[in-house]
């Protein structure tokens, strides 16, 4: 490895060892691990091809990347090889490591699942590819301005992108717009504009490199590069006008994890990575395919939720327009190669187009649409339409065009199936099958935590890494003193190492034997990070008042960026960093209590806060987070949870045990009920003392003296609609954390506690997951022999 890295130095960035940057070690150690990375992903190609063994193709407009160079060591496993080389070349490994942008390609638990899902599908040897888009500009960079979110241009492309290879050869024409006419019984689409897409494929390299796929992020290019004449007559902006034009396509990551932006682009950049697809895996089907009615046997297509629903039409339109077949049978081949996953309830985030809009942009789809709905109408009379009220409906679009749809969590799929999708789960009731969400171990405890992974490999060997049912045997340890202690010990080093952290990064000093409470995610009302710091008031306040009263010190730590546009958000951010400023510099309680906030949440922040945490707070309004994976994570590295019963917590707490996870709160049913209960949050109000006087404290600018009303709406708004029901969860969160602390004191029972959560995270894995989806929705196998998995 030694010698690879000082050649890749040398021919690779023409530096000697002497004159290298970090950046040029860190692109010399890529480089080495690349080789090796590609010694296992060129043999698995090849061999698919030769198998003609059915392939996944996962759609997704958003994969969550993070950092590679330590995944990539830790699959290859040369983690210590590498080490050991660049010390001998007096390099300092983590330096090193800590260097590499993050690949920011989503918004947060759809794009990550998807990242985690592309490394199950190679670690279990299944053949897939990952198709999405090469943006420019992945999510932006989060700073706080006086408390405030601001957002900066994301610019990870700014130097090599070492992992990825551009395919020049690998190109589509895209087309937009135009018109269609209809002669001789055929649609002829005369678009009115093309763009062309070109791949860029990165190796997704499963755990021991037994087997590879490929993640193929689609670029935008123009047809015509340079306008020459303009150029010739000055017309300096014209003579690069096509090629802005088709670089648009792809130069940001839309921030909204919520909103359906209704934005042209956005339309575009879905039909854009679509197509790209569609016209890939056909072209490669009929590379080795007479037939084009056996598709299904060799292609399972995943719509990542309904942002690439487009899928149906594009493929129906190819299969009619340029192989000819009738409209219904084109429209059930695509339904038996495609499967719609839904990740959210929340009627703002189901993407409706105006039909104006769409049948502008893609005039030729709008048709084929029509003939979806009235075929889907012919077989179901009555049922709901895909063009509605002037919208085209994407979740319909995506549940008639797949022959299953999943849920991401079992109480989820179960509100799918009660609530967004109950008319068609009546037509179609074997359609909706539920799978649970999971992590990648490899990424989120082997290679995030390696003092826990460590003393868990001594214990039960590393099987765990690709069999994380295997931790169970560690429920037997509960009783353990001493690996209890080591156990313990782990979790300290961790809290130790974000400690010294937060005080370099931010400034401020905290404990590590305080208890971390941990509630890291994107800025939503129904993940309720509002009702955390109302909580954090309340505490402050009962801390001031009885500072001798045996408090167990808390660290409250928050991560998470608003969506650009979203107001409320924002508000919310502002009101944690103002209560932060406050009580940090409260003398009286500067021992029992510190909020921290680092800007700029990401993968990489949540590999070193997710392994220091005690507590995870999952405390989303109930029936309003589908799944929630960040949640897996935190109780996978041992911290205990407070949280709802609302998606995939449900699930948790059985695996845990009831009396290991701290639950509060409203169920999703009385939820609803509580909802219709006229005035049912200042009755709430009313009733809790303590919420009161925090919420008068918030309004008379008790943290923000210098602009008194800046928290009136706020406020205002807590009183009148409160729609995601802080105020009736309040109190019963609040007594919930205090037997947190209780239970805190009590460091034995603690780690018991906490052990079992670890232990109990088997079925959390991606591995099941994806297992889930090959048995019961794909169909495909793995390409490791039997029991080699
Ligand atoms: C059109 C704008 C937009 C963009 C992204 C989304 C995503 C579906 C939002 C998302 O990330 N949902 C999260 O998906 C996770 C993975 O299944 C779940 O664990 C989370 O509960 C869910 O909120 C909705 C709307």
């Amino acid at each position: 490895m030694k010698d690879e890295i000082l050649r890749h130095l040398r021919y690779g960035l023409g530096k000697d060892a002497a004159h290298s940057s970090v950046y040029d070690w860190r692109m010399a150690l890529s480089r080495a691990l690349r080789d090796r990375m590609v010694d296992h992903w060129i043999p698995s190609t090849q061999e698919a091809y030769a198998s003609g063994s059915k392939r996944v193709y996962y759609l997704s407009m958003e994969f969550l990347i993070g950092r590679l160079v330590e995944d990539m060591a830790s699959n290859l496993g040369l983690v210590d090889e590498a080490k050991a080389a660049l010390k001998e070349l007096g390099q300092d490994y983590e330096t090193i490591v800590k260097d590499e942008p993050d690949a920011a390609l989503g918004n947060g638990g759809l794009g990550r699942l998807a990242a985690c899902f592309m490394d199950s599908l190679a670690t279990l040897g299944i053949p897939a590819m990952g198709y999405g888009i090469r943006y420019e500009h992945g999510l932006f960079e989060q700073d706080f301005v006086e408390g405030q979110q601001v957002e900066r241009p994301e610019t990870w492309l700014q130097q090599d992108h070492i992992w990825e290879f551009e395919r020049p050869e690998v190109q589509y024409p895209i087309t937009f717009g135009g018109h269609v006419e209809h002669h001789d019984g055929k649609a002829h689409w005369h678009p009115s504009e093309t763009v062309i897409a070109t791949a860029f494929d990165t190796p997704v390299i499963g755990w021991e490199g037994r087997w590879g796929n490929t993640l193929r992020l689609w670029a935008a290019m123009p047809t015509k590069v340079f306008d020459l004449a303009s150029f010739n007559r000055g017309d300096y902006l014209a003579a690069g006008r096509s090629e802005a034009l088709a670089r648009t396509i792809c130069r940001v990551l839309y921030p909204d994890d919520t909103t359906e932006t209704g934005k042209e682009l956005r339309l575009k950049q879905e039909y854009f990575f679509t197509s790209a697809s569609i016209q890939d895996l056909l072209r490669r089907f009929l590379s080795t395919h007479a037939d084009i009615r056996t598709l299904p046997d060799a292609a399972a297509i995943q719509l990542n939720d309904t942002h690439p629903a487009i899928a149906g039409p594009e493929l129906v339109r190819v299969l009619v327009d340029k192989h000819e077949l009738g409209m219904d049978e084109a429209i059930a081949l695509a339904r038996r190669c495609l499967g719609y996953t839904n990740h959210t309830l929340l009627p703002e985030a189901l993407e409706r187009w105006p039909e104006w809009l769409f049948g502008r942009v893609l005039p030729r789809h709008l048709e084929i649409i029509r003939e979806i709905d009235a075929d889907h109408l012919r077989r179901h009379e009555g049922a709901p339409k895909i063009l509605d009220h002037g919208n085209v409906n994407m979740g319909e679009l995506a549940f008639i065009m797949a022959h299953k749809v999943n849920g991401v969590s079992a109480l989820h799929t179960d509100l799918v199936k009660k609530t967004v999708f109950n008319d068609l789960h009546k037509i179609h009731p074997q359609r909706i099958v539920n799978q649970t969400n999971g992590i990648t171990q490899r990424r989120w405890l082997k290679t995030c935590n390696p003092a826990l992974s460590g003393l868990i490999t001594r214990e039960l060997g590393n099987g765990w890494v690709t069999d994380l049912d295997l931790l169970s045997q560690l429920k037997s340890r509960t009783g353990d003193v001493a690996f209890k202690e080591e156990f313990v010990a782990a979790k300290r080093a961790n809290k130790v190492r974000l400690a010294n952290w937060v005080t370099e990064t931010m400034g401020i000093s905290i404990d590590p034997d305080a208890m971390f409470d941990v509630q890291i995610k994107r800025i939503h009302e129904y993940k309720r990070q509002l009702m955390n710091i109302l909580e954090t008031v309340a505490l402050w306040n009962e801390m001031r008042a009885h500072p001798d009263a045996g408090w167990t010190p808390r660290v409250k730590i928050f991560g998470g960026k608003a969506a650009p546009g979203y107001h409320v958000a924002k508000e919310i951010i502002h009101l944690i960093n103002d209560v932060a400023a406050v009580i940090n510099s409260d003398e009286i309680t500067k021992d029992l209590l510190k909020v921290v906030y680092p800007p700029n949440y990401n993968v990489t922040m949540a590999e070193v806060l997710i392994p220091a945490a005690d507590l995870s707070e999952q405390i989303s309004t109930a029936g309003k987070e589908a799944s929630g994976t960040g949640n897996m994570k935190f109780a996978l590295n041992g911290a205990l949870t407070i949280g709802t019963l609302d998606g995939a917590n449900v699930e948790i707490r059985e695996h845990v045990g009831p009396e290991n996870f701290f639950l509060f709160g409203l169920t999703a049913e009385e939820v609803m009920e509580r909802r219709t209960q006229p005035g049912f949050a200042r009755a709430a109000i009313e009733a809790s003392p303590r919420l009161q006087r925090v919420l008068g404290q918030i309004v008379e600018g008790r943290f923000c003296p210098q602009d008194q009303g800046r928290y009136h709406g706020l406020v205002g708004m807590l009183y009148d609609s409160d729609y995601f029901l802080v105020t009736c969860d309040f109190d019963s969160y609040y007594d919930t954390q205090r037997r947190a602390d209780e239970a805190y004191k009590n460091a034995r029972n603690w780690a018991a506690m906490a052990l079992v959560n670890t232990a109990s995270m088997g079925f959390f894995s991606s591995d099941r997951t994806i297992k889930g989806y090959a048995h019961d929705i794909w169909h495909v196998g793995s390409r490791l022999g039997a029991g080699e998995e």
